[in-house]
Formats: structure tokens, sequence, C-alpha cells
């Protein structure tokens, strides 16, 4: 079974590698979604795979990270791609959770999903 837990964040990035004149080499803003999806049996008596709240206990130090900072001054996303994005946070939360997938939504119709690979 596989549960998740919605999150929300506001920042700040510029992508350094795109081509000359590309619109996102300008600094500019996103209200970033990010769910974090995690795997496991349900448990026969709470009912559970694991409580929504522990989800949010393990992404609060990483969405302080995030929140309301320029991501391109974060140690590991000097190029903060949606993507890259998605693979720094399951790197945050790996050891904490028993990930299943980590959803980045850059803007309402566009994101990334990493699943460890
Ligand atoms: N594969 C990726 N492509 C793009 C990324 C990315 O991280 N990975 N990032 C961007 C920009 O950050 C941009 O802010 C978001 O892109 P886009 O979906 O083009 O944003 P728009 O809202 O302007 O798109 P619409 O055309 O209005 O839907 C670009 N590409
Ligand atoms: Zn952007």
């Amino acid at each position: 079974m596989e549960i998740y837990k919605e999150f929300t964040f506001e920042a700040a990035h510029r992508l350094p590698n795109v081509e000359e004149g590309h619109k996102c080499a300008r600094l500019h803003g996103h209200s970033y979604r990010v769910e974090v999806h995690v795997e496991g049996r349900i448990d026969p008596h709470t009912g559970w795979v694991m409580d929504f709240a522990d989800i949010t206990s393990a992404f609060a130090p990483v969405r302080s990270e995030l929140d309301h900072h320029l991501l391109n001054d974060i140690e590991g996303l000097a190029n903060p791609t949606s993507e890259h994005l998605s693979m720094w946070i399951w790197q945050r939360l790996e050891n904490a959770l028993p990930l299943a997938a980590i959803v980045v939504k850059e803007t309402p119709t566009s994101g990334s999903i990493y699943r460890g690979r």
C-alpha cells in the first residue's frame, strides 16, 4: 500500500544551464507542491501504513531548508530543476521514511516524479 502527504513551500530559483534568452535563466519564483509517498503494509490494529503526522514531522526540517529561500544557494541545488529537487528531497528523507516516490510540482502543469532511480 502506498500513502502520501502533500506539502507546499514558496521559493525562488533560476536555471543556470539553459540556453541564452530562456525565460528560466531569469530569477523567478514558484509555489512549489511536494508529495511525499511512502509504502508499507497496513498495520492490522491501527489500520494504517503510517500516521500521516509522521510524514509531516520527517518533512518539516526539509521544508524549512527550502521555504522562502533561493534554491540556487542551497548545497546540492546549484542547478535547481524540478528533477534535481525531487532527487534532493529523496536523499534528505530516504533514511527517515520508507519512500516510494517524491513528486515535485513547480507549476500546476509541470513537475517531476522520482522513485529512487
Ligand atoms: N524538464 C524541466 N523543464 C523545465 C524546468 C524543469 O525544472 N525541468 N523548469 C522550468 C522553469 O523552472 C519554469 O518555471 C517552469 O516551466 P513551465 O512549465 O514552462 O512554466 P510555465 O508556467 O511558464 O508554462 P506554461 O507554458 O505557461 O504552461 C522550465 N522547464
Ligand atoms: Zn522555474
